[in-house]
């Protein structure tokens, strides 16, 4: 059976530029992709390229428009576009025709993997809206685990709608998630401002079991990971987060020294989180600068994560440690965050990007 994958990079000019390789892969089946990047200087930007394991010959340029990409519809195929929120990688797929997943969380799978297939954190599906809403967004983590929510993601969903739907300016609407209503905002500079809803604090909602303060929220309370006390907030925005801001060592910790892939895990299975916890792990610059490291439910150490920025600020404004409106640093670039006091909805704002269309055979 045949393999191809077409990658197409979108950029300003009129003319898009490609490079397209065929090669055979090990069971000598055909993979195809186009392939191009706005960041990329390419050495033939207006050309074709064409590549196989014997030969590489140069073709006339190739004018295929973002529009027309996106309007395909081959049956058999896939078609996808990869997008980013600061690192945060993710295949977006036009669902809108039905209620149902176009791939199994399994295919999901196969498509986030870094060498064998497209690579990303995770697989986000635009479908249908219900309950009145425009859309609804579900996504498949790396692992083909199912979160209610993703921060960054919705960024990328509210880029790719607005292309979908050919959207200019600023615009925004209603998302069904599965952490409620979301309603991500395209603003003038092409930013995403999300309206995150409010945050949850009752322990037995977050979930966890940790002991929880008078209040009903878990407020540095104290877990044992890997022989260290940590001093752990929980919150969920939809999805499960643990921040920490200090251990038995440190009082304020430094994100750069830990060791992330060690005990990052022994955090997101820790017999206290009953559906696995997403952990942040955050050092304090100022009231309203914070610098955070993630390691996510699902998809282990990430670039950045949006849902783990909003609970980060919350956190920290239980704990005294920052005020509601804060800079959070994360290893892919910034994110604006307001926990605002009026209506106790989180705002988060932030980039979203395009890096490629691609089309797999199903
Ligand atoms: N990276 C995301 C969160 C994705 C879901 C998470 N891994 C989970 O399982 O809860 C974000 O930007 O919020």
């Amino acid at each position: 059976m045949a393999i191809a994958a077409t990658i197409s990079l979108p950029i300003t000019s009129p003319t898009r530029r490609h490079v397209s390789l065929l090669r055979p892969s090990s069971s000598s089946t055909t993979t195809q992709c186009i392939l191009a990047t706005p960041q990329r200087t390419l050495k033939y930007p207006n050309s074709r390229i064409v590549a196989s394991s014997s030969s590489m010959s140069i073709d006339a340029p190739v004018k295929t428009s973002t529009f027309s990409f996106l309007d395909r519809k081959e049956s058999g195929f896939l078609h996808f576009a990869k997008y980013h929120g600061l690192g945060n990688d993710f295949v977006l797929i036009d669902n809108r025709d039905s209620s149902e997943p176009k791939i199994t969380a399994e295919k999901a799978v196969q498509l986030c993997d870094r060498n064998f297939g497209v690579g990303a954190d995770g697989v986000i599906f635009v479908l249908p809206g219900i309950n009145g809403t425009d859309y609804t967004m579900r996504i498949f983590n790396s692992d083909g685990s199912e979160p209610e929510m993703c921060g960054n993601g919705v960024r990328c969903f509210a880029k790719f709608v607005s292309q979908l739907e050919n959207l200019h300016g600023r615009h925004s609407f209603t998302v069904h998630t599965g952490a409620g209503l979301i309603v991500p905002e395209i603003v003038e500079d092409g930013n995403v401002r999300v309206d995150m809803g409010e945050p949850i604090l009752k322990s037995s909602d977050v979930p966890t079991t940790l002991p929880a303060n008078k209040d009903g929220a878990v407020v540095k309370a104290e877990l044992d990971v890997d022989e260290v006390t940590w001093n752990v907030t929980c919150v969920s925005m939809g999805n499960p987060h643990c921040i920490t801001f200090s251990n038995k060592e440190s009082q304020n910790l430094v994100v750069d020294e830990l060791k992330l892939a060690e005990i990052g895990p022994k955090f997101e299975n820790h017999k206290v989180f009953p559906a696995r916890t997403n952990t942040e792990f955050v050092q304090i610059l100022s009231n309203s600068h914070l610098k955070m490291r993630v390691w996510e439910r699902g998809a282990g150490a990430t670039l950045a994560c949006g849902t783990g920025a909003c609970a980060t600020v919350v956190a920290a404004v239980l704990e005294g440690r920052a005020g509601r409106n804060c800079t959070v640093d994360l290893p892919g670039g910034p994110l604006q965050i307001e926990w605002r006091e009026e209506d106790n909805h989180i705002y988060m704002t932030g980039s979203a990007d395009l890096v490629f269309y691609g089309s797999l055979p199903l």
